[in-house]
């Protein structure tokens, strides 16, 4: 097959995009930067870019010997600084041409890591705020170069002018705007100061706010971060730290952890929440990138299970992405995540191991997120699994508490069930652990995988059984008119009804019920209703031998002794009722209808009878 010819226009030679900057700018204001007020960000930080080269120039110049001044009167914002400057072969290469960067070129690529700014988009913010942005510069390479002088504007058209080196005699850039009506908001005097100490605190260059009013200029950056600062004692640092964190979050943080990865030059700290999360929620942390703020709402530095902390952290080497909001996900971030995480586990493993007061308060706020995260971490598990508490027959107390006290522990299947035989089984010396919570089970069982020497097993009903002992054949005889009445009025729940013994004798009845034995019983009652109907037919085919409830008597209790020796057939049902219904409450489990109004009939009843004996 030939394809057909198609002829070569004679003027297909190559053209050059054309770039609307305005629909530039509206690009990057409405889908890259959060908000117009980045433009001081993106200033601030060209400005330190430039500082940065400027001591690579000149290595031996001190630390604090060039600086940013901002200046914003209401009028006008300007950010000048003591910089490497610019030439006006740079300002045609690098201010007008978007896109291109010196902080990208070849030659400095080893150095690129010790800058912010890498896109050479940043300074098109500025059109966030005003239609003009003037550049007056002076490079620091080229000492004898002539000032220069640049405007931009929001049409894509520049002017580029050199001056008398007297217009700025020392090398550096000043940025001008002049804002526009509708952006007061953000380029008034008061604003560009909060933007300024927002952006800039931890900045380690000396940054000056000046306004009209104000003729000296105040320090944006009057303190290095708290963690470089040195302190009197530990305890001093440590409460310098966690008074830092409350300022930035706005909670007294639990604990302060110091995170240090010397690798990229990472130091900061986590504040430990002092208020129960849902486990799984990410928090926002703070990240600067050379001092500067970048983001606030940073999720990507943590795993997902530190959701305990926010942190604050300074890099050195991490790369914020165009919009200079989050993170790129690269190799070093991962790194940094993982080493972060293991800051926290080793916090959680310092306090597991040396300060029993400080763990006890973290888990009393997290436990229920811990435990979460406990049966996905093994690591978690490990180490925080005999630490976290439990509802057990001693009370409330930590597995490993627990399993010192018995080798091995029971745990039931719902909170009804541990409800039930709660009291018994403690009377009986059993351990049990209610497992009726999420998690709860899953989690009590895997502590032999910790604690190899302990045994944990589901509490199954021969065991407890086995705990209530059988009254002698007389004893039985004596009451046996009593319980076949009693068995009688419980009929309709399907109850059956023993005497045993057992402890504790304050105990006067246990009622054994499972929720599946009742779901059964309920399917049975439905069948029997619907009889001859196809739902019956159903119903009829689904049922099974219904397991019947058990209302267990004990004979140790003074009330149950007087009660199995009552003459009267209407009392005597009566008690069994009302013992019934108690143990029924005692389980704290959703009450039926037909239970609830055999409370309330027995306990009219007895009282009935009370008055009529007194009277
Ligand atoms: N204050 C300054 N001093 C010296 N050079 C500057 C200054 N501000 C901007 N420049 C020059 O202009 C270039 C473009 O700046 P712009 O802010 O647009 O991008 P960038 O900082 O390189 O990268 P990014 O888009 O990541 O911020 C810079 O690479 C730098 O060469």
């Amino acid at each position: 097959m030939t394809l057909p010819h198609t002829p070569v226009s004679p003027d297909a030679a190559d053209r050059t995009f054309q770039v609307d900057l305005r629909g530039l700018v509206d690009l990057l204001s409405h889908h890259l930067y959060s908000s117009p007020r980045v433009y001081l960000r993106e200033l601030l930080q060209n400005a330190v870019d430039a500082l940065t080269a400027r001591h690579g120039l000149e290595p031996g110049a001190a630390a604090d010997a060039f600086g940013i001044r901002l200046y914003a009167d209401g009028s006008v914002v300007r950010v000048e600084d003591d910089g490497v400057g610019l030439t006006e072969a740079d300002v045609h290469t690098f201010l007008a041409t978007i896109g291109r960067s010196s902080k990208r070129s070849d030659q400095i690529a080893e150095q690129r890591a010790d800058f912010i700014g890498q896109f050479g988009i940043g300074l098109l913010s500025c059109f966030l705020v005003a239609d003009e942005i003037h550049v007056l510069s002076r490079s620091a390479r080229t000492p004898d170069a002539p000032a220069v002088e640049w405007r931009g504007r929001g049409d894509g058209s520049y002017s580029v002018r050199t001056l008398p080196s007297s217009a700025r005699p020392r090398p550096g850039t000043t940025v001008t705007l002049t804002p526009r009506a509708d952006a007061a908001e953000w380029t008034r005097p008061g604003q560009v100061h909060a933007l300024a100490r927002h952006f800039g605190s931890l900045l380690r260059h000396p940054v000056t706010f000046q306004d009209s009013a104000n003729g000296t200029g105040a320090p944006v950056n009057p303190e290095p971060a708290p963690w470089t600062r040195t302190y009197p004692t530990p305890g001093a640092r440590s409460r310098a730290l966690a008074a830092y964190g409350e300022e930035v979050f706005g909670f007294t943080p639990l604990d302060t952890i110091e995170l240090d990865l010397p690798a990229v030059g990472l130091k900061g700290i986590a504040c430990v929440l002092s208020e129960a999360v849902p486990a799984g929620r990410r928090h926002g942390h703070r990240v600067h990138v050379k001092g500067m703020l970048l983001s606030e709402q940073a999720e990507e530095i943590l795993p997902e299970w530190a959701f305990f902390v926010r942190c604050v952290i300074d890099a050195e080497s991490l790369r914020p992405t165009a919009s200079r909001e989050s993170l790129y996900e690269d190799d070093t971030l991962a790194a940094v995540r993982d080493a972060l995480a293991e800051s926290l586990r080793a916090w959680i493993a310092r306090i597991a191991a040396s300060d029993p007061e400080l763990l006890g308060r973290f888990l009393q706020v997290h436990h229920l997120a811990v435990k979460s995260l406990a049966v996905h971490d093994d690591e978690i598990l490990r180490m925080l699994l005999p630490w976290l508490p439990f509802e057990t027959t001693d009370g409330h107390a930590t597995l490993d508490e627990f399993a010192r006290a018995h080798r091995t522990v029971l745990v039931t299947s719902s909170v009804e069930e541990f409800r039930q035989v709660a009291a018994i089984a403690s009377a009986a010396g059993l351990g049990v652990v209610n497992g009726g919570y999420t998690y709860d089970r899953q989690l009590v069982h895997r502590l032999p995988e910790i604690r190899p020497e302990v045994s944990v097993a589901d509490l199954d009903p021969a065991t407890l059984t086995a705990h209530l002992d059988p009254v002698d054949r007389e004893t039985e005889l004596a009451a046996a008119a009593y319980l076949a009445l009693a068995r009688d009025a419980l009929a309709v729940f399907d109850c059956d009804v023993a005497l045993r013994t057992f402890q504790p004798a304050t105990a006067p009845a246990l009622l054994l019920d499972s929720r599946e034995a009742r779901h059964e019983r309920t399917r049975s009652q439905l069948a029997r209703e619907q009889q001859g109907g196809l739902w019956g037919d159903i119903l009829g085919h689904l049922r099974q031998e219904a397991p019947r409830a058990q209302l267990i008597l004990n004979q140790l209790n003074p009330l149950v002794r007087t009660a199995v020796t009552i003459n009267e057939p209407e009392l005597a049902r009566t008690s069994a009722e009302a013992l019934y219904g108690q143990a029924a409450m005692l389980s704290r489990r959703p009450l039926r209808p037909a239970e609830s109004s055999l409370i309330n009939r027995s306990f009219l009843d007895l009282l009935a009878h009370a008055l009529r004996k007194d009277s």
